[in-house]
């Protein structure tokens, strides 16, 4: 799914209202009709009081149209304007004579002495600010923000909850709506993914509004949301006449004294993926852990006995996966880094092996082509250097990874691939897997994928959504707190077969949890 931007969307608006021949007013109520329609599924007329906060642009016009038709309904609507300017939409103000012609009168706040008290148990509809607002509102919007926000009332945010800019950061996080539930026109935005502006948004769904769907179809964005109706066109189904030889060979080089448990995780990812042979490069100690651990790899030994100091082998691996719990040992650094300068083989390097990249950036010009680097932020922050706000940080991650021509996976939350300029937002995963060992299993599902043939990015937009996909699943049994990263690589069967799974909501109704219960993808 694609994720536009601002100047996009009123481009695809302009765009619309020409091919089809309709009035901007006609798409605010496709917009309201689909968000009565997502309210009245769920309410079905029950008598809970709706505090409608609508601005005087086309957000709030929004509002205003779901007032009207709420009110028909028979719902008990409690609407509010929110005078914040004198230069209201003028799909806004048709709006406001179909309301008054039903004879309701929205009361209109002026400052922060007319705030009104919202019992707990009312629903607040948030239509004061949507994708036009481009200044900070006015300090007494921000106290009715904070009001709102006060209230312990349910929060259902219009488009984008009110407050938040979509291409910048917010500049008083005390001043936006922390919604409950976003209905997003036509397409989630960008700051629903990143954690600065995310925390703001517990879920979200999109409401399809039909845009010109050509029009959107041609339109190319910085960003695009990677379910799986994105992934499915590039899935390789297995033959039946091929064998092991077919799916490439991963070489995992890792571990040290006390670590080779990262390995062994990485190697089982990687085989558990599709990679037809997978063999682990360790120090000494890790021979007889991994031998007995996982049968199915092959296990080569490096001369060092609790860290990895020469690399040396002689098979002919497809990729390598590197860097899972190497350790910093002075002659693991050289090892490694020499090892880069010289190799052709793509690589996916994970923790350590970032680290050393970071220590030694001249290698970076080295890494062989249709390489991965799978970071946590930490180790972001070692190889980019510190960033003011996530609109930075993702500036800094796509310039790297232009500059590098590597597939940087940046880990979070909401996981996000650059490639060629491009940032690709994952839409599996849970807080569950914020625990040790979870990176290893992606590294090695990465290079799984890598080894069966799949290109780097494909191998990477694959593992990530796969590997939150199988954490999706675990928890579902376990709850957060339990989920270890073997049920990663043990569920991702699962995972796989969920890939293939009938959808229960057309794509562009998909939505996301940003908090507890993990996303829906
Ligand atoms: N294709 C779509 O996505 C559609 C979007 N619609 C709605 O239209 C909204 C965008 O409407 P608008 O462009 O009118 O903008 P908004 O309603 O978001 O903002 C209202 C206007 O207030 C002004 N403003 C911005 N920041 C301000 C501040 N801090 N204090 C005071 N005034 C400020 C701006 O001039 C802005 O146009 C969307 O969020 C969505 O709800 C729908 O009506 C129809 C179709
Ligand atoms: N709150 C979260 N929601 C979704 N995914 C998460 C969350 N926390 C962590 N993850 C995922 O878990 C993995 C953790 O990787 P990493 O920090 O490298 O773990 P480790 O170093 O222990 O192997 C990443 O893929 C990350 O995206
Ligand atoms: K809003």
């Amino acid at each position: 799914m694609k994720i536009f931007n601002a100047q996009q969307i009123y481009d695809a608006d302009k765009w619309t209202i020409q091919r089809q021949g309709i009035s901007s007013d006609e798409l605010m109520e496709r917009a309201a009709m689909q968000l009565f329609n997502w309210i009245h599924s769920r309410l079905q007329g029950g008598g809970t009081p709706l505090y409608i906060f609508c601005g005087i642009g086309n957000n709030g016009g929004d509002g205003i149209a779901l007032a009207r038709h709420l009110v028909e309904h028979g719902y008990h609507v409690m609407p509010f304007v929110v005078n914040y300017s004198e230069t209201r939409s003028k799909d806004f103000l048709h709006n406001m004579e179909r309301l008054k012609e039903r004879k309701v009168w929205p009361v209109f706040l002026n400052d922060a002495d007319d705030l009104p008290e919202i019992p707990k148990e009312a629903i607040v509809i948030d239509a004061i600010f949507g994708i036009g607002l481009n200044r900070p509102p006015a300090d007494w919007v921000v106290k009715l923000i904070q009001h709102i926000n006060g209230s312990q009332a349910f929060t259902l945010s219009v488009d984008i909850p009110s407050g938040m800019f979509v291409d910048r950061p917010v500049a008083d996080y005390n001043g936006v709506i922390q919604a409950n539930f976003v209905l997003s026109i036509q397409a989630p935005k960008l700051v629903f993914f990143l954690p600065e502006t995310g925390r703001f948004v517990n879920q979200w769904q999109a409401l399809d509004i039909g845009l010109d769907p050509a029009f959107l179809a041609e339109m190319s964005t910085d960003f695009e949301f990677i379910t799986k109706y994105e992934l499915l066109p590039a899935y390789r189904s297995r033959e039946r006449f091929t064998h092991k030889g077919h799916y490439g060979h991963t070489l995992v080089i890792g571990g040290s004294l006390g670590k080779i448990g990262a390995v062994a995780l990485a190697s089982k990812a990687a085989l558990k993926a599709g990679a037809g042979l997978v063999s682990s490069y360790v120090p000494q100690c890790g021979l007889v852990p991994l031998q007995s651990q996982l049968p199915e790899a092959m296990v080569i030994v490096d001369q060092g006995e609790g860290a990895i100091t020469n690399i040396k082998f002689d098979v002919a691996p497809t990729v390598i996966a590197m860097g899972m719990g190497l350790g910093t040992d002075d002659n693991t650094k050289k090892t490694v880094g020499d090892f880069i300068e010289d190799t052709e083989i793509p690589v996916v390097l994970d923790a350590d092996g970032v680290n050393i990249l970071a220590q030694k950036p001249e290698l970076l010009l080295k890494l062989p082509a249709g390489s991965v680097l799978t970071p946590h932020i930490g180790e972001l922050k070692r190889l980019l250097g510190d960033w003011g706000n996530d609109f930075e940080k993702c500036e800094k991650a796509k310039n790297f990874s232009l500059q590098y021509d590597v597939v940087l996976v940046m880990k979070d939350a909401y996981t996000i691939c650059w490639y060629k300029g491009r940032g690709y937002i994952n839409s599996t995963g849970n807080p569950g897997m914020a625990t040790a060992g979870s990176g290893d299993v992606l590294a090695g599902i990465i290079a799984g994928f890598m080894s069966q043939g799949y290109d780097a990015l494909t191998a990477a937009l694959f593992g990530v959504y796969l590997h939150g996909s199988s954490g999706d699943i675990a928890v579902e049994g376990m709850g957060y707190q339990a989920l270890l990263a073997s049920d990663l690589v043990d569920n991702l069967g699962n995972a796989f077969l969920a890939l293939f799974e009938v959808p229960q909501a057309p794509p562009q109704e998909s939505g996301g949890q940003n908090g507890q219960g993990g996303n829906q993808a």
